[in-house]
């Protein structure tokens, strides 16, 4: 309850519930840094992350273009960023949000299945294990602000977050789509 308190009072949760409720209608593996000050802010490759050490809370928008898609680069960032939050003491709260216009995540990045061999295709599904469970066996409370559309691994990555709120626009889709693309995520 405290910490919901904390959440409703920080700006940036304020700002992001704002900007939820008005839209009706070749990568480098880099970790963010959290350094003690009151406010900070840091951006990796493909996460900007805010931190707000007076609520706890931390923001981390997800700024992988086109379309924030899973990479094995991009989940392992992911994870890096959730383990250094969670080193923090002073960090309790996690919110999962987009910086690309209209996608939360489009899932899984194709690419990575495509032409690859098989011992890529291991080391990326392990990493995807890893991210889902990271973030649904984290002490942190978890929040996925879904600001756009969320198909198959963005669902998943939705899914494993405490709580889930998403932008209410007809043109944004969440779900599991892998039966239509005749997938079967395989045994890790
Ligand atoms: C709580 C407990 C949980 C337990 C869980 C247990 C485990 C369960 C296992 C679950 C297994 C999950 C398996 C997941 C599989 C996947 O995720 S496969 C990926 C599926 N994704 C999709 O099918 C999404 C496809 N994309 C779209 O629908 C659209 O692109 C979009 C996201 C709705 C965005 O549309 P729009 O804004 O119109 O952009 P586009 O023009 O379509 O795309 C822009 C460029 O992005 C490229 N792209 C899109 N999606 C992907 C992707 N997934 N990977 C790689 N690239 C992608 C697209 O090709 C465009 O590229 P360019 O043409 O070069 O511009």
């Amino acid at each position: 309850m405290a910490l919901r308190a904390a959440l409703r009072k920080s700006c940036a949760l304020t700002g992001l519930f704002c900007q939820l409720s008005s839209s009706r209608h070749g990568r480098v593996c880099a970790s963010p840094v959290l350094v003690a000050q009151q406010r900070n802010s840091s951006t990796a490759q493909n996460i900007k992350l805010d931190f707000d050490q007076s609520t706890g809370v931390a923001v981390m928008h997800m700024q992988c273009p086109p379309v924030n898609a899973l990479s094995l680069e991009f989940l392992t960032e992911i994870c890096i960023t959730v383990e250094k939050l969670e080193m923090d003491k002073s960090c309790r709260g996690l919110i999962i949000t987009s910086s690309q216009p209209k996608v939360f995540s489009a899932g899984l990045d194709l690419l990575e299945m495509y032409e690859t061999s098989t011992e890529h295709r291991g080391e990326f599904w392990r990493a995807v294990q890893e991210m889902w469970l990271k973030l649904y066996s984290s002490k942190l409370v978890t929040i996925a602000a879904i600001n756009g559309s969320s198909p198959a691994g963005g669902c998943l990555m939705a899914m494993t977050c405490d709580y889930r709120i998403m932008a209410d626009n007809p043109r944004y889709g969440i779900g599991l789509n892998e039966t239509q693309l005749g997938m079967v995520a395989p045994f890790w």
